[in-house]
């Protein structure tokens, strides 16, 4: 068990594509008045800068130069934040899903781990913090306080995946979504460095058949279990 840290706890929220991750990091976020940290926006900016500078998913000597330049920052606008890369707003063009499968295989790569492990940690060791990500609970902050690993069905997440693209009027059938899930679940369980698994000490959730309250409401009970907990000492 940590010392209990400057700022509160650390939450880690791990799991594949489609989960909920970041619908239930912003929530839960806002009830504790954490700071949100989506490491996979970093991630996605990395892709985003290493194809406008045409740079190969397996070149690890220019990527590891691209991340050493690279500032990801997050700035709150009203009820959203925004993703900055060296200072730039990439919050829109960081989600297509032609960048989330870019990220999926750059995401591989040892020196892009590295680098942004390096500024994961800088970001949330004194606490007050929800991270999510696939390695949070595993490499980052495996002394977090509070781990979840959030899971749905392969089906269930592309139909979700599927929804949010139509409503962006993105033409993906159904079915191609549920594929890209797939294939986006194999690379990231398969890849040697920090692949995503569920921590030992992780309190899984298949939300296949919950509604998003309803797993706020079991992770916010189980947050505010743990801080009552740290309060005795
Ligand atoms: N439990 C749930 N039930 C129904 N829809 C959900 C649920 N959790 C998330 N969603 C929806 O699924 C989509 C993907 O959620 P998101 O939070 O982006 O997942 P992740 O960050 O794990 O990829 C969003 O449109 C979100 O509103
Ligand atoms: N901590 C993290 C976060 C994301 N990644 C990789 C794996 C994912 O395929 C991509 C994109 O992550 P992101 O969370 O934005 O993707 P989803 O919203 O879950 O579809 O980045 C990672 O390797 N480690």
């Amino acid at each position: 068990m940590s010392a209990v840290r400057e700022n509160g706890v650390i939450v880690a929220i791990d799991g594949p594509s489609g989960a909920g991750k970041s619908s239930l990091t912003k929530l839960l976020a806002q009830r504790l008045g954490y700071i949100h940290i989506d490491t996979g926006a970093m991630f996605r900016a990395v892709a985003l800068m290493a194809r406008r500078a045409g740079i190969a998913v397996d070149d690890d000597a220019r990527l590891a130069e691209l991340c050493r330049g690279l500032e990801v920052s997050f700035v709150r606008d009203g009820e959203n934040c925004r993703v900055l890369a060296n200072g730039e707003d990439v919050s829109r063009e960081i989600r297509t899903e032609e960048i989330g499968l870019l990220t999926s295989a750059i995401s591989a790569r040892k020196p892009v781990r590295e680098a942004l492990l390096t500024m994961q940690r800088a970001m949330g060791t004194k606490g007050g913090v929800i991270l999510e990500g696939r390695d949070i609970g595993t490499v980052v902050f495996p002394d977090a306080e509070v781990k979840f690993f959030l899971s749905a069905s392969a089906e269930e997440r592309g139909r979700r995946r599927y929804l949010e693209l139509a409503a962006r009027g993105d033409q993906a059938t159904l079915e191609e979504t549920i594929a890209k899930v797939i294939q986006r679940d194999k690379q990231d369980e398969g890849r040697e460095h920090a692949p995503l698994r569920q921590a030992e000490d992780a309190l899984p959730i298949d939300s296949t058949t919950l509604s998003i309250d309803e797993v706020l409401a079991v992770m916010e009970n189980a947050v505010r279990e743990r801080l009552a907990q740290g309060d005795k000492g």
